[in-house]
């Protein structure tokens, strides 16, 4: 079961700070959306917004077609998964399962203690006993069990480590193609955790300032590979993203789509043409010049 998202025009503001400024998005069901920002860009306000754990101060959300603030229906199958202060948790990993299991309605019992196995995460330990990255497994756990129509993590890897990492990834997608859902996953961890998304959203001083599909935007840039000089002179006049160099050979990320002619004047000229990545074309989009 999915949930579709629809953000129209909304705008937050705390105080004096303008955390988002008129953003507008729809979301289908069954897809992963990858949510992109810097620091302070807006991403976790405008998750919370979704979550409804605030109202927008202008605009406004629908979610399946309803308000979500205050609205159970909508709310009981959303789940937001962040970084939460457990300090005073002392329920034990189990106890906090049947609990969490008794207000999300796809919760699967099973599933979560699959994960639990996955993860090593001590069903008979007090939550607030387990290190940073075990409460942020335990957090992913809940947030995958749960199988809301609404999935958000907000950072859901911080603390965890490499192979942690990799078990929620594997987990997400395979339990994704199960029981397909929206989706949100927020994250700094670009080149990591591209390949799990559909679709992009870049969100950059309170706008949102793209929303495309994964596919179509590394096609906006291209890499080129070959020797030195070869490389230098094919990119002359191309906007550059980055650029690395190994002895005579070089690569160079440049912004926009090659032409078919340039394509095959790389081929002729010996040079490898290949995708830009996600993570230097975030660098470049949310850049000090933009
Ligand atoms: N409770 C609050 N009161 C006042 N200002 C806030 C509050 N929460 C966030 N802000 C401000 O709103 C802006 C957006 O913050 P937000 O936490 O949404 O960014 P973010 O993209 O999630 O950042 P990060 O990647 O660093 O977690 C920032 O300028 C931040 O200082």
């Amino acid at each position: 079961m999915t949930l579709e998202v629809e953000v129209n025009d909304v705008s937050l503001k705390y105080r004096r700070v303008e955390a988002l400024k008129h953003v507008s998005f729809q979301l289908e069901g069954g897809k992963i959306y990858g949510l992109l920002g810097r620091n302070g860009a807006g991403k976790t306000s405008l998750l919370s917004l979704l979550a409804s754990f605030r109202e927008p101060t202008e605009g406004s959300i629908r979610i399946d077609g309803e308000n979500p603030f205050e609205n159970t229906r909508v709310m009981q199958n959303v789940s937001f998964i962040y970084q939460m202060d457990y300090s005073d948790e002392t329920e034990k990993v189990n106890s906090m399962l049947k609990f969490v299991e008794r207000y999300r309605p796809h919760f699967d019992r099973d599933y979560a203690l699959h994960l639990a196995k996955r993860f090593n995460l001590p069903l008979d330990k007090a939550v607030n006993k387990l290190s940073k990255g075990m409460q942020s497994a335990f957090n992913a756990t809940i947030g995958l069990a749960s199988r809301s129509p609404l999935t958000i993590f907000d950072e859901a890897y911080l603390g965890m480590d490499a192979p942690t990492r990799d078990i929620l990834y594997q987990e997400l997608l395979e339990d994704q193609g199960r029981y397909p859902r929206t989706v949100i996953v927020s994250t700094h961890l670009v080149s990591e955790m591209d390949y799990l998304f559909d679709e992009i959203l870049i969100i950059h001083r309170g706008s949102l300032i793209l929303h495309e599909a994964y596919e179509t935007l590394v096609s906006r840039g291209a890499s080129i590979t070959g020797p030195a000089d070869e490389v230098d002179h094919f990119v002359g006049g191309l906007k550059k993203l980055n650029e690395q160099r190994l002895g005579n050979t070089k690569s160079v990320t440049v912004y926009g789509e090659l032409s078919e002619e340039q394509k095959k004047d790389a081929q002729q000229k010996g040079l490898e043409v290949g995708p830009v990545s996600l993570q230097d074309l975030f660098i470049y989009l949310t850049g000090e010049e933009n």
